[in-house]
């Protein structure tokens, strides 16, 4: 072979590699998108299809994304003790930030009755020690798996004739998933409070107690309000629920008393779609005391992830797989909304009622 045939071919070779370089590029951040495997399931798959239901709102969290912080402490009562060394299960009082929250990731969307609602909460324990949670008003999770709740956002992402969910894809999902209808039916008929400040927030996931005798315990957890008032409706206006709330922990401390509930022989561990038997035995843990909101404009609970794998000694995740595509999706989420320019959130207790306002459209309701 000619010199000049070899060099000829050696630049082709130099020519095909720096071309490939941007269709190799390419095709890597198509596949971490996860777009060349639509039923890939990863933070960045999962923010995508929470994206397509609610659209984008930089600066917030990509879902729960209306919220107010909170503060107050939590006091055990020494009764769950027994099956947990956890600081929360002790007698001494603890400090506790959080945060309330509609679910959904519209951040000015419009308050209303039935709205999923949320409690946030991030128990200070001695040594640095946290137990983070994030509690919902709902009395299951609509879905059992990771997989299935990507699934369940792509089916009700609205269509762009309509601005809603195509109906055939939502029943494409329900004829695909008939294992959820009853999870479905508990959702539908769930009793709804006044507002945040008398509403039960649920754990949905499970966890299991490990005792200092090696014993361990399954258990769902819940705050159950003082007293929860299912009579009066909440009031109207776009931020109604918040300004209750508002009003409320003006008023006096509310109060919430943690109730864990021991896993029986047939109760789903693993899967957050399924009520347990309601026979279970109950444990009074502690109670919980809010005193003060403020906003999130630099509020305590912005730049904090209420990641529920965060658990003190004596608390460990069970095997749901719910629980570790949260943690990885809010990481992702805080991620994602630490770097972008903070907006000003639709509620803020310092600004009176009338000077309050908010600049989006009513979201649908989302359970997660
Ligand atoms: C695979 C299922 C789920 C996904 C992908 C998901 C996704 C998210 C995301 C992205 C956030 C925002 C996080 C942040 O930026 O800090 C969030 C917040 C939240 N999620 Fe989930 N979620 C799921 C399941 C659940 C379940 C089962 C519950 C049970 C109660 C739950 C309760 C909450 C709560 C309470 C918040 C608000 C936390 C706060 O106020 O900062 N989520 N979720």
């Amino acid at each position: 072979m000619s010199a000049n045939a070899s060099g000829g071919s050696g630049r082709l070779i130099r020519w095909l590699g720096v071309a490939s370089l941007p269709c190799l590029l390419a095709v890597g951040f198509a596949a971490a998108g996860g777009w060349l495997s639509p039923h890939r399931v990863t933070p960045n798959t999962m923010l995508a299809a929470l994206r397509g239901v609610d659209g984008a709102h930089p600066g917030f969290r990509r879902n729960h994304a209306k919220g107010v912080c909170v503060a107050g402490w939590f006091e055990g009562n020494g009764q769950a003790a027994s099956y947990s060394p956890a600081f929360a299960f002790d007698t001494k009082r603890v400090p506790v930030i959080g945060r309330f929250a509609l679910a959904g990731g519209m951040p000015y969307q419009g308050d209303a009755p039935g709205k999923v609602r949320s409690m946030a909460l991030a128990l200070k324990g001695p040594g640095g020690q946290e137990w983070r949670m994030g509690l919902n008003d709902i009395p299951v999770f609509p879905v059992s798996t990771p997989q299935e709740f990507q699934a369940l956002q792509q089916a009700v992402r609205p269509v762009a004739a309509t601005g809603k969910p195509d109906p055939l894809a939502v029943q494409a999902f329900r004829a695909a998933h008939p294992w959820l209808a009853s999870a479905g039916k508990a959702l539908a008929e769930r009793p709804i409070t006044s507002g945040f400040e008398n509403d039960t927030y649920l754990s949905l996931d499970s966890f299991v107690l490990q005792g200092v005798d090696g014993r361990s315990t399954a258990i769902r957890f819940a705050m159950v309000p003082e007293e929860a008032r299912f009579a009066d409706m909440p009031g109207k206006g776009k931020n109604a629920s918040f300004d209750q709330l508002d009003e409320a922990i003006s008023a006096h401390p509310l109060r919430w008393t943690l109730v864990l509930t021991l896993a029986g022989a047939d109760d789903a561990v693993n899967d957050p779609s399924r009520l347990w038997s309601g026979q279970d035995k109950q444990i009074t843990a502690g109670t919980l005391t809010l005193t003060h909101l403020a906003s999130e404009a630099g509020g305590d609970c912005t730049d904090i992830v209420f990641d529920p794998l965060v658990l003190p000694e004596g608390i460990m995740p069970s095997d749901d797989p719910v629980l570790q595509a949260r943690s990885a999706t809010y990481m992702r989420s805080f991620a994602e909304r630490s770097r972008e320019k903070r907006p000003r959130p639709a509620f803020d207790p310092a600004v009176s009622p009338s000077e309050k306002t908010g600049s989006e459209s009513v979201s649908s309701e989302k359970a997660s």
